[in-house]
């Protein structure tokens, strides 16, 4: 995969080129109908289509207390734009100084100097440059007179505008059936395994244990059907989730995202990074008095994650 992480690294033998741009963060249905379009005019100009997006995400940059959690790391995402259609992506590093480029800067460094950009596909309500004084009019005139035509499209796959606030918002609330409609793909967690109290296997339920930070979005407490990846291998296995702290045993001060592979216990997960994906939220997360209880109760989670996930 072709991942750019800086003008400097852009190819000086790079052909003209068409453009998306924008922070694709969670690689949405929207956004994959933006990649969409795109791809068809680089089909029909024979040009190379390159994804433009922002590492850090620049509310993360200017207004940290703002900054709304991530759905995708840049790797994530950058998988993610090449299967949309992205032939390459250059992920720009956004910083104060980046931050200070008008909008007509900003479209001559990256559009024209870099990239030679023959076509721009944006978003409807793409905004750009200092202050995000620019919009997709402001990009239309630029490429007027820099030998580019820019298009904004409207970033609805159906009754709803999907957005990455959107998705947020299901996840916060459990509603991650409704996440994975406006994604295209159930919503995922990466990261890699760590050990745990090793209390799991002794339960009969040994889980993968993927630490989360505040920084990426988590599903609330609770548990859940769904699949977990592993990056190494490319396998993807069915998975009984519990997002939480534990509450039967003395509890943890973290939460955590821990998996059971069904019917598996020969599993060696420790350092593996997986992908930890949810399909459907089946309840939420229980102090119970006894361990016997507990286990029964993952029985029936783990019948539930089967029916969910078709598997009988
Ligand atoms: C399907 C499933 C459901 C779970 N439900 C609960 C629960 O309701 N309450 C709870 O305290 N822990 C729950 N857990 C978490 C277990 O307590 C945890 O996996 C176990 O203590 C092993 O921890 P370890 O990986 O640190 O060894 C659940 C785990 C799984 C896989
Ligand atoms: N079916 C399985 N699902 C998840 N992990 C498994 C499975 N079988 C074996 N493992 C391995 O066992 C580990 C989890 O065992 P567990 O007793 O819960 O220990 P820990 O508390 O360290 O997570 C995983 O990290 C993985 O390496």
């Amino acid at each position: 995969m072709q991942l750019w992480r800086s003008l400097d690294d852009v190819p000086a033998e790079l052909g003209r080129t068409a453009v998306v741009i924008g922070n694709f963060d969670g690689v949405h249905l929207g956004h994959q109908h933006v990649l969409r379009r795109a791809r068809d005019l680089a089909d029909e100009r024979a040009l190379t289509l390159v994804a433009v997006t922002f590492d850090p995400h620049p509310m993360a940059v200017l207004r940290p207390e703002h900054a709304p959690t991530t759905l995708t790391t840049l790797e994530a995402r950058a998988e993610l734009l090449v299967d949309a259609g992205a032939d390459a992506v250059l992920a720009l590093p956004f910083d104060m100084d980046m931050a200070g480029w008008g909008p007509d800067d900003f479209a001559q460094r990256v559009l024209v100097d870099a990239l030679h950009a023959e076509v721009c596909v944006v978003g409807a309500n793409f905004r750009y440059g200092c202050r995000a004084a620019g919009d997709v009019s402001d990009l239309q005139d630029f490429g007027a007179g820099h030998g580019f035509v820019a298009e904004g499209i409207p970033l609805d796959g159906g009754p709803q505008v999907w957005s990455s606030t959107y998705i947020r918002t299901c996840l916060a609330g459990g509603d991650v059936a409704g996440a994975a409609e406006a994604l295209g793909r159930p919503y995922a967690v990466r990261g890699l395994v760590v050990k745990g109290d090793q209390r799991g296997r002794e339960l009969g339920f040994p889980t993968a244990n993927v630490p989360t930070s505040g920084l990426t979005a988590v599903p609330p407490d609770g548990v859940y059907a769904g699949w977990l990846t592993r990056r190494d291998t490319g396998e993807t296995f069915p998975a009984a989730i519990s997002v939480g702290t534990n509450p039967t045993f003395d509890g943890v001060t973290v939460r955590r995202v821990e998996a059971y592979v069904l019917d598996r216990t020969d599993l060696e997960l420790y350092g593996v990074e997986v992908d930890v994906a949810f399909v459907d939220r089946l309840r939420g997360m229980e102090a119970f008095d006894s361990i016997e209880s507990l286990v029964e109760q993952m029985h029936a989670d783990v019948d539930r994650t089967r029916e969910v996930l078709g598997l009988r």
